[in-house]
């Protein structure tokens, strides 16, 4: 490894963590895996957590991540990795889950022992809590509809927040854990995001929540660009009547009184976004000392890993990025704040005055995978090839879509369930239908995820088609009335627009048909690339950390976007050769609205 100044970017994801590591030009030179599944095997977690059907509870062990992280920096030890020429460190992680701190964490942090692993001196007194909420639970029902309700409906709570109430947004799940472990919660001295916790381990004292990843919380004002105390009393008070306003003094106290310790739990402070960005503090010395990173190797805030997807490439208006991970995640940047609640928008994670807008799938790769398995045992084979096969044998639109959730749905909201639809291309009448050949199920579930992230991308994006420009059948219906997704009407002329470009990053953007099919739904008019590694986050991250410290330590005074720009291989894109069929796919849209009607 010829250069001396290296940079981590680490991305503690659903299934895995992962660290990259780039140079001062932002060239890759290394990338290092943990799977838990596979290689912390002893927890016995499927695809990277524990779940309840009957609950619809979905979460991990934090225990997880600790071992992980001492697993992966010894792998890299065992290679012989330079860690002393690691000058900044930055990251992702996923995003949503919290982490609950207890009152003795800070001082066990701060007096790591190399003698022992992280997880043996942290797990038994650090934590109030031992697990951590996954993104993709459902089990908070209740407690969004609270946060609706006392915030004057969804749109209202997207407005402050950029978002609706979700079931894996932190305050949501804050409040539940107050209702079932109230003991617990308030023993409990500090509260992060799994991004401010990781972030935590590596500066050896508990450190706050960055700006970008608090969107996502349901309890962070984005105008304001602080907590929003009436959401904030919300997360803690469980019984309706303290919420209930009063002119009592008693209650205003008790109001007051949830507030603030909620705000103390979460760190009055935040990590803001600017041009100037400062370090966290240097590396705990458990890391220095046992792997021989230097004192001065400075960490930088981490944020939530679609955050950083986006720092991965110098996106520009009207491109959308496709995070094909374990969750589907349509991203893309703007700077207009016009929120919904058919969408997420967050704070930029490095651009000032900017916004990342986002829909986000649970069933994305693992619903993928059900039909895939089914397939091959169908045919008796192993891997993607054939379901590659059966999928490439269906270049146009049948009319034919299905809607496979195996769990819970974000978008549109709803539970585990299967429906399957024909559409009559004459009367436009829909068919439901029990099952059908298996190979049908290939190219329903790809397409309907496809039309699903073109349906609702389209409303954040402001080129309109220009329907010559890609092939159009004459039989396509020419949408032409309003149509209601999520609950609110979508204007037909809002989903006549097109992206310029598609990016495809994440595991599931190795597979060329299943990246062809979503080209051609989404139908770029200026291309679709893949990005030639899978770690777009981990990349991200390792790319803030080098601006950062370009920033800090050598009083560089460019923008993000403009660092980026100069130095980006532009060859890590790789152009993909997809002929559009947007016009064809029109029906696709009359089709998987009249399905998604018809969910239960
Ligand atoms: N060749 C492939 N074809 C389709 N899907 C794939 C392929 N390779 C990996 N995947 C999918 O990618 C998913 C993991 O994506 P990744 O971005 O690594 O995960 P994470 O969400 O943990 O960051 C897996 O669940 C798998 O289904
Ligand atoms: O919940 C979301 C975004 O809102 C997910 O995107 C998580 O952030 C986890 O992502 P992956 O594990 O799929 O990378």
């Amino acid at each position: 490894m010829s250069s001396d100044e290296l940079f981590f970017g680490l991305d503690l994801s659903t299934q895995q963590l992962k660290i990259i590591t780039t140079d001062l030009n932002l060239k890759i030179h290394s990338t290092y895996t943990v799977e838990f599944d596979k290689d912390l095997p002893h927890y016995k977690t499927n695809k990277g957590v524990y779940s309840n059907e009957i609950t619809g509870e979905i979460y991990t062990n934090v225990s997880i991540w600790i071992e992980a992280l001492d697993l992966i920096l010894s792998k890299m030890k065992l290679n012989n990795f330079p860690f002393d020429k690691i000058k900044g460190i930055s990251g992702s992680c996923q995003q949503h889950g919290s982490v609950y701190w207890s009152k003795d964490a800070n001082n066990l942090l701060s007096s790591l022992s190399i003698d022992k692993s992280l997880k043996d001196q942290l797990i038994p007194n650090a934590f109030t809590l031992q697990t951590s909420p996954n993104w993709q639970d459902h089990s908070t029902g209740e407690e969004i509809l609270k946060f609706e309700t006392y915030l004057n409906g969804a749109e209202h709570l997207a407005q402050i927040t950029g978002s609706r109430a979700h079931y894996r947004f932190t305050g949501p799940q804050i409040r539940k854990i107050v209702k079932n472990n109230n003991e617990i919660y308030h023993k409990t001295f500090r509260i992060s995001l799994v991004s401010s916790f990781l972030q935590s381990l590596l500066c050896g004292q508990i450190t706050n929540i960055e700006e970008a990843d608090a969107c996502g919380m349901n309890l962070f004002d984005i105008n304001k660009r602080n907590w929003n105390d009436e959401l904030l009393s919300i997360a803690t008070l469980t019984h309706d009547k303290d919420l209930l306003s009063s002119s009592s003094i008693d209650s205003k106290d008790l109001k007051l009184k949830a507030i603030n310790e909620l705000k103390s739990k979460l760190g009055e402070e935040i990590i803001p976004i600017d041009n100037n960005p400062k370090s966290l503090g240097s590396i705990s010395k458990y890391f220095v000392e046992k792997y021989k990173f230097s004192s001065n190797c400075k960490i930088y805030s981490f944020t939530g890993d679609n955050l950083a997807t986006i720092l991965s490439i110098p996106l520009q208006k009207d491109e959308i990025l496709i995070s094909l991970g374990t969750s589907t995640t349509v991203l893309l940047i703007t700077e207009n704040y016009i929120p919904s609640s058919n969408y997420h928008l967050f704070i930029h994670p490095t651009i000032p005055n900017t916004y990342m807008g986002m829909i986000c799938y649970c069933n994305g790769s693992l619903a993928r995978e059900k039909i895939r398995d089914l397939i091959n045992l169908k045919f008796q084979t192993k891997g993607w090839t054939k379901f590659d096969e059966i999928l490439d044998k269906f270049p146009s639109f049948n009319n034919k879509l299905g809607i496979y959730f195996p769990i819970g749905e974000i978008v549109p909201n709803s539970k585990p369930q299967t429906l399957r639809g024909k559409l009559n291309p004459k009367t436009q009448d829909l068919e439901i239908v029990d099952s059908w050949d298996i190979e049908l199920d290939v190219s329903s579930i790809v397409e309907s995820q496809a039309l699903s992230c073109r349906i609702r991308s389209s409303p954040m994006l402001s080129i309109r088609s220009n329907s010559s420009s890609s092939s159009s059948s004459s039989s396509s219906p020419i949408l032409e009335e309003d149509l209601k997704f999520d609950g609110k009407y979508i204007p037909y002329i809002q989903l006549q627009q097109r992206p310029n470009k598609v990016f495809y990053v994440g595991g599931g953007s190795q597979n060329q048909s299943i990246v062809s099919k979503f080209g051609q739904i989404l139908g770029s008019l200026s291309g679709d690339f893949k990005i030639d590694n899978s770690n777009a986050c981990a990349i991200g991250g390792a790319f803030k950390a080098t601006w950062s410290w370009v920033i800090d330590e050598r009083g560089n005074k460019k923008g993000f976007h403009e660092f980026l720009t100069e130095k980006f291989d532009w060859n890590a894109l790789n152009r993909l050769d997809i002929d559009s069929k947007w016009n064809d796919y029109t029906s696709g849209i009359v089709l998987l609205n009249k399905l998604e009607n018809e969910l239960k």
